[in-house]
């Protein structure tokens, strides 16, 4: 007591400069954590958009997507916000009356300036890709070709948009495009880890492409692409099939079992009881048919189905040409594969039909026997026991099934054990598996070739440890300045 009263005596401002430093520090933690929630309450989200249109052969889609503003380099971030789907046919029909080809776009285009904030409409990057309908047209008649290309870019330059061209993609594009959306999507490409193959099956033509590694890629300039992507190098292997999408298989096997020229054809690939009247001309009419009309026939035939899914894929392989191999190996017409590199994505029409025939985690020989039986139902039960479904849809499952299990094992040589490599799918984060995502992202250079480099802690990390630092650094101090406290003793004094 004699103590401490000797010490205030000797000190007057001891206990003032006490009760200073503890209201400055709890001043302070208080300024610090406010600081802290503040700094890390998200900011109000700012958007960006770009439109992609897919231009195919049965129809037009129109991708809108959307990412953050700040973020463009981060994978993973660009998402799907809408897809509007043309109504009517692909671009590639109208070729008769090529103007009425833009007037088709009009409707999804409207929706598309609701879906884009007005304020962003001049910034948005507008593209569309053609893709195997116009490689097609482009074929048979180029001036209709450009015709039509004019009659969509007319629409979409009055569009408010930042328009950037309408042109016809490679199919090696297509490819590698689809690759990179998969591969984007699934956060693959960012890690740097395995990739996905990208298997696509449109309505005129097929793709398919997997990384590889180098060895055997030099076989084959026109079926390689390179990316440096996030500071990874990749080797691709792509290749696309003209004529051997599903639409267009479909008419090489009919016109082949159309050639005796009799007034009808007993299809395997199509239900027992299904029978329709067809033109000649709506089955050779194609370029993708090298053989003409039988000659000395009428004018159309009846389409009859027989329903036998292994004469089916008998004839289904026939369609396959085997023209020899210049390579060390080969899929099917000659062209050059490496040994497949799974795992592997399968989109479009394979999801579609697949997905249909509830044949997406079977194996090979479970959906041969499923195709089996479906085939050799009778055409009137699979109309009765789906009521819902486009006919046309309904009538082609027996030929489609069979053409996607011929096209992967007889073509791509998929076997039992890699089947099971495959994956079925449509949707990846919510956004369609297709090429549109990869070339929007490739135009708008969005995918850095080398990593960007990353503060080593993430911004929360950061503010947090700060908070605790500090913190440490004040008990640390308010144990130092203890000894100036007074002390309080509750021992009674004996006097
Ligand atoms: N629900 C469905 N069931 C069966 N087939 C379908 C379904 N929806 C679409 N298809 C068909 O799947 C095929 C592929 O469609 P997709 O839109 O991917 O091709 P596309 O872009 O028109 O063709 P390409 O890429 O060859 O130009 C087309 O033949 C289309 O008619």
């Amino acid at each position: 007591m004699a103590e401490q009263r000797e010490m205030k005596e000797k000190n007057p401002w001891h206990s003032a400069v006490v009760i200073l430093i503890t209201v400055l520090g709890i001043t302070a933690i208080v300024a610090l954590v406010t600081t802290a929630v503040l700094q890390n309450k998200p900011l109000l989200q700012k958007y960006k958009y770009g439109i992609v249109l897919d231009a195919g052969s049965s129809h037009t889609a129109v991708y809108i997507y959307e990412w953050p503003a700040e973020k463009e380099n981060d994978t993973g971030r660009v998402h799907q916000k809408h897809i509007c789907k043309v109504l009517g046919p692909g671009i590639s029909s109208y070729s008769h009356s090529p103007e009425l080809a833009g007037e088709s776009l009009r409707t999804c285009m409207k929706q598309a300036e609701r879906f884009v904030p007005i304020r962003r409409h001049r910034e948005t990057p507008l593209y569309l890709g053609a893709t195997a309908g116009m490689r097609l047209l482009s074929m048979e008649n180029q001036n209709v070709c450009d015709q039509v290309l004019g009659s969509v870019e007319k629409v979409l330059r009055s569009t408010p948009f930042s328009y950037q061209g309408a042109r016809i993609i490679s199919g090696q594009e297509e490819g590698a495009f689809g690759w990179i959306t998969i591969n984007y999507l699934d956060d693959r490409l960012k890690q740097g880890s395995g990739t996905t193959g990208a298997l696509d099956l449109g309505g005129a033509s097929t793709q398919i492409t997997f990384a590889t590694n180098q060895e055997g890629m030099g076989e084959s300039a026109e079926n390689t692409v390179t990316f440096r992507l996030y500071g990874n190098d990749y080797i691709l292997y792509t290749h696309s099939f003209l004529c051997y999408g599903k639409d267009q298989a479909l008419k090489k096997t009919l016109a082949q079992q159309a050639q005796v020229g009799n007034s009808s054809v007993l299809d395997p690939c199509f239900n027992e009881g299904y029978s329709v009247d067809r033109n000649y001309s709506s089955v050779y009419s194609s370029p993708c048919i090298m053989a003409g009309k039988p000659l000395e026939t009428g004018y159309s035939f009846t389409h009859i189905g027989k329903g036998d899914a292994s004469q089916c894929q008998q004839a289904i392989r026939r369609i396959f040409t085997n023209p020899g191999c210049n390579f060390s190996r080969c899929s099917f017409n000659g062209v050059y594969q490496p040994p497949i590199q799974g795992p592997f994505g399968a989109f479009s029409a394979f999801y579609f039909v697949m997905n249909f025939l509830n044949l997406t985690s079977d194996s090979l020989e479970g959906t041969r026997e499923k195709m089996e039986r479906y085939c050799s139902t009778p055409w009137h039960q699979i109309k009765q026991q789906h009521p819902g479904v486009k006919e046309k849809y309904l009538a082609e499952y027996c030929f489609s099934g069979n053409y996607i299990l011929s096209l992967l094992t007889d073509g791509y040589k998929f076997t039992s054990e890699t089947w099971s490599t495959i994956t079925f799918i449509k949707k990846i984060s919510g956004s369609d598996a297709g090429w549109t995502l990869g070339y929007m992202l490739n135009l708008t250079n969005m995918i850095p070739a080398e990593a960007p480099d990353s503060p080593p802690l993430p911004h929360a990390g950061y503010v947090t440890l700060l908070l605790f630092i500090s913190l440490v650094i004040f008990v640390i101090f308010l144990f130092s300045v203890k000894s100036l406290w007074p002390r309080c003793t509750t021992q009674t004094q004996i006097i």
